[in-house]
């Protein structure tokens, strides 16, 4: 019998996605599945086709060939903010913060998709078409807005607890670009927290880091994944970051799968080591 993926535990199926850019085959039948609450790596040589993967997960890009299988929803035809809203957020090689934004503002404008003006229109439409607000809109409107003051402090208090959880509590009023470097990644992915994701896609989460920032970031990662229930998918070049916290890594070169395996497995790997590592690495070991 054929049991669903979804029913093995895989949240995240990338069935046999190819990405061609004319004639450049960013990602060539890459195929994957990923369990859920797995924390698995994604490396290899630059331009081997890991952005465009994440890109295509979320939207970015429709692939050429194959498609995206997202907790049973074949989310390849959907737009970034539809799976957004499934629950597959992620965070960006350059940090995109609202610089002269506090902190707790960055964090709202990302829960934010869930309530706009709009919202308030929208409701005041419901009530219109059902007959509610005959002669009465001001007040409806008064009502809806009330609500909207309502949620929104609502909204403030969730973002305020995400901060906390977080640790960025006490810089909550500072602007975004006055954290240390370290501190803003970690608001990169406090915003990406705050749609509330099951897959949390992370690219190069450690570039620019120092070492200390790094080491951090690693229990960091771990954290999250247990206390927000996340499953992760992370790309890297911090090799020491990756390997102490991967429990399965993926390495693609020219945009295919050359290894796949635990980073006792990978580390080793004759063809990494080539294509991605390098001889030097080979000797450290
Ligand atoms: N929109 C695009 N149009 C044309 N070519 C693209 C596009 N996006 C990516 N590419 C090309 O696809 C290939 C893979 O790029 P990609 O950014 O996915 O690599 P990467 O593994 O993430 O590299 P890095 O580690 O440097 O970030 C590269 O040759 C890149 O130039």
């Amino acid at each position: 019998m054929n049991v669903p993926f979804e029913k093995q535990g895989v949240i995240l199926h990338i069935n046999h996605v190819t990405m061609a850019f004319g004639g450049l085959v960013a990602v060539n039948d890459f195929e994957n599945k990923i369990m859920k609450n797995e924390l698995v790596g994604l490396i290899g040589p630059n331009g081997a086709g890991k952005t465009t993967v994440f890109n295509v997960i979320t939207g970015i890009y429709y692939p050429t060939k194959g498609k995206v299988i997202f907790d049973g929803i074949d989310i390849t035809p959907l737009k970034p903010y539809q799976i957004t809203h499934l629950g597959i957020a992620r965070t960006f090689q350059n940090i995109r913060l609202f610089s002269d934004l506090s902190v707790l503002d960055n964090v709202l404008v990302a829960q934010h998709h869930a309530l706009d003006n709009r919202s308030v229109d929208r409701i005041l439409r419901t009530h219109q078409k059902e007959g509610k607000v005959k002669g009465k809109a001001w007040f409806w409107r008064a009502v809806t807005k009330l609500g909207y003051m309502k949620k929104e402090s609502e909204m403030k208090g969730a973002a305020y607890e995400l901060l906390k959880k977080i640790g960025l509590q006490k810089f909550e009023q500072e602007k975004a670009s006055s954290l240390p470097y370290g501190q803003q990644r970690k608001l990169e992915i406090a915003r990406a927290l705050a749609t509330k994701p099951k897959l949390l896609l992370l690219d190069e989460p450690a570039a620019g880091m120092n070492p200390k920032e790094s080491e951090e970031l690693m229990d960091f990662i771990k954290y999250i994944r247990d206390e927000f229930d996340l499953t992760i998918l992370l790309i890297e070049h911090d090799m020491k970051v990756v390997m102490g916290i991967c429990e399965r890594i993926v390495v693609m070169d020219y945009g295919s799968i050359i290894a796949e395996g635990t980073s006792e497995e990978i580390r080793t790997n004759k063809k990494v080591i080539e294509a991605y590592l390098g001889k030097e690495w080979e000797h450290a070991q």
